[in-house]
């Protein structure tokens, strides 16, 4: 019994067979650069795996090739050993606060979507299609990165504009990277043997957001309208004043697409440094770059800018934990982070944030006025259980 898992992303489609009950993760793989001179396919599954090299124009043909793999290289996806395939969304707008089986008018309403969601929704879109086309016998089902920011307290969700323009354009706080969020943070608690918790969640990947929970729900998040808004991130602006619109729109010329593409991918750590990618980053700044020494500071800023404001808003801090790409791995950005936090007497361990493991574990020292851990996510494993608890 599996269920197949697929994130068809803004420039990759990333998918995992998996057991939903074991967590056992059957197959995998990777479409990446998609429409790219250089792509490259991975497939993986047991001792048996393919690797293609060669350009792969759009994620159609990408998806197409994935699917084609599995029956080619195992394993089947037709032989009824799936139970459902679960779909990544970020974007469900005010619509979705839980999974949803996939029918036309849900397919629809994420097309309808994509203005919310611009670098994901059209993707994801082609995902499920294609899904749908080669496999019409398996549920289909999407999670939504927003639903779990779906109870936010009003007086977080909510922009001070023009009501009425807000209503009609459906403009609020919907967060993203929820799957994620919901998925750590439980597992904090877990961890922690404790349901009471005021946590700080950081989802520092390529996007990269941070959340507030208490007891479970989430009270805050810095993704709004869009992925856009909050941390800095790989090729994304995060907070700016929106005045930089208008003074762009007037004294450069930019139109609104222009304007869309400079702070959605020429933006965050690229646009500093001229590379979107952390480690590439730290190289440059270990070989003494100055901009990219300025935007490490920068980045860190503004995660400590958040830390500080959300545990205000929760009226204390319980703990802080650091996941996806960046986050588990980098242990300079923990370093940094955190040190600017002691003040306020939360500390790591040196040796515990230096040592290199794939499982969940505590930094922070006894004394430590707040927990700190390192959580790895595990997005395909929450999809692939909402999935399943929907078909079954
Ligand atoms: N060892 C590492 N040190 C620093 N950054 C890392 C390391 N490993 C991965 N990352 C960073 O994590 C980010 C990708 O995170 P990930 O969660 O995979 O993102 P996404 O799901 O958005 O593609 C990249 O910026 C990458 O450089
Ligand atoms: C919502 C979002 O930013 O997702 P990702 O990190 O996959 O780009
Ligand atoms: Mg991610």
């Amino acid at each position: 019994m599996s269920v197949l898992v697929i994130n068809s992303g803004s420039s990759s489609i990333k998918y995992k067979l998996i057991n939903p009950s074991s967590g056992e993760e059957v197959a995998s793989g990777l479409v990446e650069r998609i429409g790219e001179e250089t792509g490259h396919i991975k497939h993986e599954y047991g001792e048996k795996g393919r690797e293609i090299d060669g350009p792969v124009p759009d994620h159609t043909v990408g998806m197409e090739t994935v699917l084609s793999l599995f029956e080619e290289i195992g394993p089947s996806l037709t032989d009824g050993s799936i139970k459902a395939i679960g779909h990544r969304v970020v974007q469900g707008g005010k619509y979705f606060d839980g999974p949803a089986l996939v029918d036309d008018s849900v397919e629809a309403r994420i097309e309808q979507l994509c203005p919310l969601g611009p670098l994901h929704n059209p993707a994801h879109l082609i995902g499920i299609r294609v899904a749908r086309r080669l496999l019409p016998n398996v549920p289909h089902v999407v999670v939504f990165d927003t639903a779990f920011f779906q109870s936010l307290p009003d007086e977080a969700a909510t922009y001070a504009i023009d009501r009425e323009i807000a209503e009609k354009h459906e403009i609020r706080r919907y967060g993203a990277h929820g799957t994620s969020h919901q998925y750590v943070s439980g597992r904090v608690s877990e961890i922690l043997g404790r349901d009471d918790l005021r946590q700080i969640v950081l989802h520092i990947g390529n996007g990269a957001s941070v959340s507030a929970v208490v007891n479970g729900s989430a009270v805050e998040t810095s993704m709004g309208l869009t992925p856009l808004e909050g941390l800095v991130m790989g090729t994304r602006t995060g907070d700016i004043d929106p005045a930089v619109v208008f003074h762009l729109a007037r004294t450069a010329g930019m139109d609104i697409d222009e304007l869309d593409t400079l702070f959605n991918r020429g933006s965050g750590l690229k646009g500093l440094t001229g590379q979107n990618d952390m480690r590439a980053v730290r190289t440059l700044a270990a070989e003494g770059d100055e901009n990219a020494i300025e935007a490490l500071a920068v980045y860190a800023h503004r995660i400590v800018k958040y830390i500080g404001a959300y545990a205000a808003i929760m009226g204390g801090l319980d703990a802080i934990t650091f996941t996806a790409g960046a986050g588990e791995n980098d242990a300079d950005l923990r370093a940094d982070v955190i040190g600017r936090l002691a003040g306020f007497g939360v500390k790591i361990n040196a040796d515990l944030n230096a040592a290199r493991s794939k499982e969940p574990r505590i930094l922070s020292t006894p004394d430590s006025t707040v927990a700190v851990l390192v959580v790895p996510t595990n997005e395909e494993l929450a999809i692939a259980r909402q999935a399943m608890s929907l078909v079954e």
